[in-house]
């Protein structure tokens, strides 16, 4: 069986967590076996430089290397082990959230961050890595923060101003302009239902799920 490669994005708030348990199950009830993963982090030094990501202030090229170092990481060490062996691979994030929020929330340079995505998905022989297929929700930022409000207490990213989650839904924006084929835009301001329906047919539209 072939390895599937999914990515879930979004500004924080849109609701990506309450799907991709879901979507999990419906691969499973196909007899698939799933790994559930999330950048940054999805292995053990990956989540210490996520802490230090969510945590500390620092330049926003500090911030990019050190989203692309504990990637490396996570693509050697758990994503392509994953889909060597046939299996299912959701990531809450991939790099489409390195171009948001790097490229358009702190205002990176998008060429230096394209030459680093080239580098660590697709080092010296290895066949470049992306997305079958990255599920993007859509939300508007006034409604994503209405939404975080009373639901956790805010990291460094959650803690930002609407101006900066524009940015960042301007740099998703961008990205999925680049590559209209491999995203599937959900409109993520509808109950979790519909959204659920959405994402099901996203999935079932590239033939990975009947
Ligand atoms: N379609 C929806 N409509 C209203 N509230 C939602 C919807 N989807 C999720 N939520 C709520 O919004 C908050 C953020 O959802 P979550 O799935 O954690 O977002 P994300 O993982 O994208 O940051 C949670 O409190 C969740 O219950
Ligand atoms: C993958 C990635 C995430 N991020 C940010 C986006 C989010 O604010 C944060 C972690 O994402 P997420 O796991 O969605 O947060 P939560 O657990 O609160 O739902 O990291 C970047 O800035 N760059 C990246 O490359």
């Amino acid at each position: 069986m072939n390895g599937i490669f999914i990515s879930f994005e979004g500004i924080d708030g849109a609701g990506k967590s309450t799907h991709i348990a879901a979507l999990s199950a419906a691969f499973e009830a196909q007899g698939r076996v799933v790994t559930l993963t999330r950048e940054p982090g999805g292995t053990p030094l990956a989540e210490q430089l996520r802490t230090l990501v969510l945590n500390e202030a620092m330049d926003p090229m500090t911030e990019a290397l050190l989203v692309f170092a504990a990637r490396r990481e996570h693509i050697l060490q758990v994503i392509r082990p994953a889909l060597a062996r046939g299996e299912v691979v959701l990531c809450d994030r991939f790099t489409d959230a390195t171009f948001a929020y790097q490229g358009g929330g702190r205002g990176f340079d998008w060429a230096v961050l394209s030459t680093l995505e080239t580098w660590v998905q697709g080092q010296g022989t290895e066949a470049f890595l992306q997305p079958k297929l990255t599920i993007w929700f859509d939300l508007p930022p006034a409604v994503a923060a209405a939404r975080l409000v009373s639901a956790r207490v805010p990291d460094k990213f959650e803690a930002q101003p609407q101006a900066f989650f524009e940015q960042v839904a301007d740099g998703y924006a961008r990205r999925f302009a680049q590559d209209t084929t491999r995203f599937a835009r959900i409109d993520a301001n509808q109950t979790p239902d519909r959204v659920w329906a959405h994402v099901l047919a996203a999935v079932r539209s590239k033939g990975l799920l009947p």
